[in-house]
């Protein structure tokens, strides 16, 4: 008799032990087998199971595939040999009978309500909205980092409030920083008899032994006679000295994003933009910068202890591109993180310390004779990133905490790309979510946006206005405007981008007034400005057309100038604008997407 080919397939994995679904192996884990491919063991299983079969005897060559099979098909009448091998026994009561249906019901219910939620998943996956990816680029203090502080403070107050305490230690580092600068050019005006501040003199240890040095020193100091610096203020210098310490202690304590951008000599502008560069070769530096920065001062350890993930909005996260992160081992920069809430206690001290400094700060900033030094010397601190000193009684108060405004104005460097989550609640497309990616600056952490540039929806770029007569921190060479405009270029002529929504803020247009009302003539840093009145509103709209025409030339495609005269740091005029861009981006994604 010819052998029928069973219809069933099992897999090595079970040998034919489970029963079969469907004529597969339900325990199925490898490729299903043909039955006529098994070993003898399925077929003596099945014989004994059809106990009509005779075991064959351990010598007999019936124990061989085929005449096992040829048993289990004289066996099986049944149509179907696992329906056998499944069949309730024989001696089946009523009773149990009755609670083996009730049991295969349940579980017939049990895996229909799991199908049902596969399916339903299935169908959400499919209609959640793909979030809104927004990149904020500019170069170092252009204000990106503080346009982000606008977002947080429009849509997501309550995660701002969670970090407003941990700027305390940044405004101070600032306070502090704001001191030091000013005591180095007092310290250039004085006569060269003078003793040098700083390191060649003993430095009092502690705040009881100021006095005798003071007295001591100050003794031999014999100011210029055309400075207006006098010895009380040698006296002031001498007593404000170990700020200095104070200084490198809270730097020490917030990192590397807390020391301002060294020079670094000839690095371009856009170094993505010119045939040589391979993104691959760089590495996100993703342990500093605010994040980082902050949670020192908090006293949590690791870098990712309070990203978001599907919560709280408008938090920080670090979450490198893949094409990113896979390089980061070898070349991200190495920071070594203090033990968690190792650096709150010197946090603290150096809290303790700018309240003793508190008067001799304020006597500093008010004195006349400071004030005509650092005119003569043409520096403006208050105009400069994270300027303190006109609060310094409020801010070196014992008791004191951050207001919103502080937070808006503290500086803290980016290094490298942070993430921020925002779900908005109101409007027509509550509950989508937003990425805005904010990145360091400096040009030498430009390499590291151009992995955001893939699948991003807009980009708000950040030209500060005011720096039309200043130079780049990082290359002393470059006009801080000119290296804006060859940034807005390279952005505006990147293929990649030819899509992407970009939106200017010409931004720190209070500063552009203040200096141009204090008599700084915009022609003698820009030639092309001639014959044009040396106010904002003029020397503005004369920026935003030059930004204009090079986006006209360059883009690759054809595509529409959204331009802001900003000032970011009003927080009440940005949320207006910052409405108006969410709306704007919104509407760009939903027509790009076909729904409008
Ligand atoms: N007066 C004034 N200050 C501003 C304005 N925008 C930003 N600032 C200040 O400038 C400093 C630098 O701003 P950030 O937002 O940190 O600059 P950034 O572009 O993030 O800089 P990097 O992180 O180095 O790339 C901060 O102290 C801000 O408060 C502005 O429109 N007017
Ligand atoms: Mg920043």
């Amino acid at each position: 008799m010819n052998m029928p080919t069973p219809a069933v397939h099992v897999t090595p994995a079970c040998k034919g032990r489970c029963p079969l679904v469907h004529g597969v192996c339900a325990a199925a884990s490898g490729s299903p087998v043909p039955i006529t491919a098994l070993p003898v063991r399925l077929a003596t299983q099945k014989t004994s199971n059809a106990s009509a079969l005779a075991s064959p005897s351990p010598s007999s060559k019936s124990n061989t595939l085929t005449p096992s099979i040829t048993a289990m098909t004289r066996d099986l009448a049944t149509p179907d040999p696992l329906a056998a091998a499944i069949m309730p026994p024989s001696d089946e009561t009523p009773a149990d009978r009755w609670a083996r249906e009730q049991a295969e019901a349940h579980a017939r219910r049990v895996s229909e309500q799991i199908d049902d939620q596969i399916k339903a998943e299935k169908m959400a996956m499919k209609k959640r909205k793909p979030p809104i990816k927004v990149l904020l680029l500019g170069q170092s203090e252009s204000g990106k980092s503080t346009t982000v502080k606008n977002f947080q403070l429009a849509y997501a107050y309550s995660s701002f409030l969670a970090e407003r305490a941990a700027w305390r230690a940044v405004i101070h580092l600032n306070l502090v920083r704001s001191v030091s600068s000013i005591m180095n050019v007092l310290t250039k005006e004085l006569p060269p008899t003078t003793p040098a501040f700083g390191y060649e003199l003993p430095l009092p240890r502690s705040s009881v032994d100021i006095d005798e040095v003071e007295v001591e020193e100050t003794a031999s100091v014999n100011p210029s006679t055309t400075s207006p610096l006098t010895e009380t203020h040698v006296a002031l210098l001498r007593r404000l000295e170990p700020l200095r310490d104070v200084q490198r202690n809270l730097e020490r304590s917030l990192g590397a994003a807390s020391t301002e951008a060294i020079q670094e000599g000839s690095v371009s502008a856009a170094p993505w933009d010119g045939g040589k560069f391979r993104p691959q070769e760089f590495a996100v530096t993703s342990r500093s910068g605010w994040k980082s920065a902050l949670n020192r001062v908090r006293g949590i350890r690791g870098e990712d202890s309070d990203s978001v993930k599907g919560g709280v909005a408008g938090r920080p996260s670090h979450q490198p591109r893949p094409s990113v992160s896979r390089k980061s081992g070898s070349s991200r920069r190495s920071e070594s993180l203090p033990e968690a809430g190792g650096t709150q206690p010197t946090v603290e001290r150096a809290a303790e310390a700018i309240v003793s400094f508190a008067s001799d700060m304020h006597a500093l900033w008010a004195d006349p004779a400071v004030k005509a030094v650092l005119d003569k010397r043409g520096m403006r601190p208050e105009e400069g990133p994270g300027f303190f000193l006109n609060d310094v009684n409020r801010i070196a108060a014992q008791d004191y905490q951050p207001s919103d405004d502080d937070v808006v104005r503290a500086r803290l460097r980016t290094m490298g790309v942070q993430e921020y989550r925002f779900i908005f609640e109101k409007g027509s497309e509550a509950g989508r979510e937003w990425l805005i990616y904010d990145v360091g600056g400096a040009r030498s952490l430009r390499h590291a946006w151009y992995p955001y540039f893939d699948d991003i929806n807009a980009i708000i770029f950040l030209a500060p206005i005011s720096c039309f007569d200043e130079a780049l921190a990082e290359d002393k060479r470059v006009n801080r405007l000119q290296d804006s405009l060859l940034l807005w270029k390279a952005v505006c002529s990147t293929k990649i981008l030819a899509r992407v929504q970009l939106i200017l803020f010409l931004n720190k247009c209070d500063l552009l007034q203040k200096k141009l009302a204090r008599g700084v003539r915009v022609v003698d840093h820009v030639p092309t400005y001639h014959g044009r009145p040396n106010d904002a509103p003029s020397a503005a709209k004369y920026f935003r057309a030059q930004f204009k025409d090079i986006l006209t030339k360059y883009s690759p495609e054809q595509r529409g100038f959204y331009s802001y005269l900003t000032s970011v740091v009003d927080t009440k005029a940005t949320a207006i604008q910052v409405a108006a861009i969410r709306e704007g981006i919104q509407r760009n994604h939903l027509k790009d997407a076909d729904i409008l």
